[in-house]
């Protein structure tokens, strides 16, 4: 073993280089969104790990890292390669640096349970198949459908089949790698409660492992009432004897802190913590993902990113669909567990949080949870909460929340909730973070808005007439549908009048890359499986969570407090706009900018 390793500090990507040969498309993911840029000494931990078996390798890449500059973030792959190649001076430098080695000897199994379910279809699957066409999964890979209902392997691929989709831009040779993905996809049928079903299970998978280190990844799709039986048969009875073992876990993660803090402790008499990935999609979403980038890698907005220059934030998710087809889900949990608690309360600690020390998975967990911890437990009389109503237009009928079968006709889970948080700390004393989100609305979007003060003693007030709120500029994060990050600032009309405007900066990712966003879930998958945890939820960040929304939970069911009904397709409650205006704000997706 090279004592090389040991002068470098721990590289959080390694296992993800260790675990998997490197290829173009994967070692272009490591070096563009793992490391901001390829750095010497993370690499050179990176391959020394790798190459422990190997004094030859070592002493190559010793070589390596010392000889190759840093490279620029969007540099081509060719362009890193190259670099890479003249250093090594090999035309096989990934074979001569023995990651294959590391490759044939190892398997990863990707067992969904629940695999005849909504998610596992809609999502599971197609992410899977998305990352088999990008070359991202290991060399050795088997996909298990599990679930209780009968189906054959032919009827399982069958099933898959339909919901494959091809990337609009990587159509190339797209129904071969379906065929080929799809011999690789089996099913085992059986109770999630039973031994003896997981253990016939581990038979089959070992077949396919042939002897090799294996590695098991299992995807619990299932209602959470099911959650434990489940990991506890795969835990006890298929779980990896000589590789690792994971569990991707999926909301929800209970629906209150008690009984999130029984899910955990019941988790944890059978995995550890390490071992448990819970899921929250929205941290897979390429602009949640480039919030860090955005303020750690630009100069111009950290240093306003505070009390001082932000007057508010806003978090706002809107689904122009009701809760159709998952009203019995939807009716046990309501908006606020739904959307709120977990992905807009997500999207707020990553915008606020304080630099962390490194990109490292805990770090990040670390400054997250410092900051969910320095929040306030949400007070009733900042919530204002909804539930849609029937509404005829067009000569269509839309129905009411409770139309749905599932729903009982007296229901008051609230459809949609608008929220107003505070962070007590240095930074964002006195800030409040807006957060609405709701169903059946007029549109689907999910955005960050952040409004800046307004500029003191304004030259150009006068021109800006009494509207001030159009003088501040806004930065406006739009995380879906068609990705823009854009700034509002104000500009002068051009011609030979002073007339003032308000226009965008606009990155908008269709025009600017011509590249598909890869789906949340095919990012999470890949970090589950290369053991790359930064976008999963630890426990303490669960239970920080939780204590900020459970007491008003609880509050708004012992109090039965009614919600204000709105018609299906509407932009909601007015009582949203009652909350934003006690703390002398306006929300910002009114339609009034060019790109709202
Ligand atoms: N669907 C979605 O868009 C989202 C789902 N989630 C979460 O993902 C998980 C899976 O969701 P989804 O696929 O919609 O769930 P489903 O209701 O479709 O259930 C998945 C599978 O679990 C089995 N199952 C369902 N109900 C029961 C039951 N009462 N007892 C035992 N087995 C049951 C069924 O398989 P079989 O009968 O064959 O065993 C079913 O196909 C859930 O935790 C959900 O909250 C999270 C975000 C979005
Ligand atoms: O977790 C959930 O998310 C979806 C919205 O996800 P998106 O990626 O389509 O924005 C939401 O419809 C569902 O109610 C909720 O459980």
């Amino acid at each position: 073993m090279s004592t090389f390793s040991s002068m470098h500090s721990p590289s959080y990507s390694h296992s993800f280089i260790c675990s998997s040969s490197i290829n173009e498309k994967k070692n272009q993911r490591f070096v563009f969104s793992s490391f901001p840029r390829f750095s010497v000494p993370a690499n050179a931990k990176v391959f020394l790990q790798c190459q422990a078996n190997s004094h030859q390798n070592a002493v190559l890449m010793q070589d390596v890292a010392t000889k190759v500059s840093p490279v620029e973030k969007e540099t081509p792959i060719e362009k890193l390669k190259s670099e890479l190649l003249s250093v090594t001076s090999s035309n096989e430098w990934d074979e001569k640096a023995g990651f294959d080695i590391n490759e044939n000897e190892s398997t990863v199994s990707i067992t969904v349970v629940g695999a005849s379910g909504d998610l596992a279809k809609k999502k599971i699957f197609p992410a899977l198949f998305a990352l088999y066409y990008e070359g991202c999964l290991p060399k050795h890979f088997t996909v298990y459908g599990y679930a209780r209902s009968k189906m054959t392997d032919a009827e399982l691929r069958n099933m898959v089949s339909k919901t494959l989709t091809c990337r609009i831009d990587k159509r190339e040779n797209c129904g071969e790698k379906m065929e080929e993905f799809l011999k690789r996809c089996f099913y085992h049928s059986g109770q999630y409660d039973s031994e003896e079903n997981f253990a016939q299970l581990d038979k089959k998978l070992k077949e396919h492992e042939g002897g090799k280190v294996s590695n098991r990844l299992f995807y619990l799709s299932i209602p959470p009432n099911i959650f434990i039986d489940a990991v506890k048969c795969a835990s006890s009875s298929a779980s990896s004897g000589n590789g690792w073992t994971r569990v991707i876990v999926e909301k929800p993660f209970g629906r209150d802190s008690d009984s999130s803090a029984a899910l955990t402790k019941a988790l944890k008499q059978y995995l550890t913590e390490d071992q448990i990935f819970r899921i929250d999609h929205y941290l897979g979403k390429e602009l949640v993902e480039n919030l860090s980038v955005l303020r750690f890698s630009n100069l111009i907005f950290e240093p306003l990113w505070s009390r001082q220059y932000i007057r508010n934030v806003q978090l706002i998710f809107s689904e122009d669909f009701g809760t159709e087809g998952r009203g019995g889900y939807f009716d046990h949990y309501g908006i606020i567990r739904d959307i709120m608690q977990n992905h807009l309360l997500q999207i707020l600690a990553l915008f606020a949080m304080e630099t962390p020390v490194s990109l490292d998975a805990e770090d990040i967990r670390n400054e997250k949870v410092k900051v969910l911890r320095s929040m306030r437990p949400l007070q009733l009389e900042d919530v204002v909460i909804g539930q849609y109503k029937s509404h005829s237009k067009g000569g269509v009928t839309y129905p009411a929340y409770t139309d749905d079968k599932t729903v009982p006709k007296d229901s008051l889970t609230p459809t949609f909730a608008a929220a107003a948080l505070f962070i007590d700390n240095a930074r964002w004393d006195g800030v409040p973070f807006l957060m609405k989100a709701g169903k059946a609305l007029h549109n689907k979007r999910a955005e960050i808005r952040v409004q800046f003060r307004h500029v003191p003693g304004n030259l150009y007030n006068r021109n800006f007439g009494t509207d001030l709120d159009q003088a501040t500029n806004e930065l406006v994060i739009r995380v879906q549908p068609d990705e823009a990050i854009y700034l509002k600032i104000n500009n002068k009309v051009p011609g030979l009048g002073m007339r003032l405007d308000c226009s965008n900066l606009n990155l908008h990712y269709a025009a600017r890359y011509s590249k598909e966003i890869p789906d949340a879930y095919e990012r999470l998958l890949l970090d589950a499986i290369e053991g790359e945890r930064r976008l999963f939820i630890r426990s303490d960040e669960l239970d920080a969570a939780w204590s900020l929304f459970t007491p008003v939970l609880a509050e708004l069911e012992e109090q039965k407090i009614m919600p204000e009904y709105y018609p299906y397709g509407s932009r909601g409650p007015v009582g949203a706009h009652y909350l934003a205006a006690r703390y002398n704000v306006r929300w910002g997706d009114l339609g009034l900018d060019q790109s709202a």
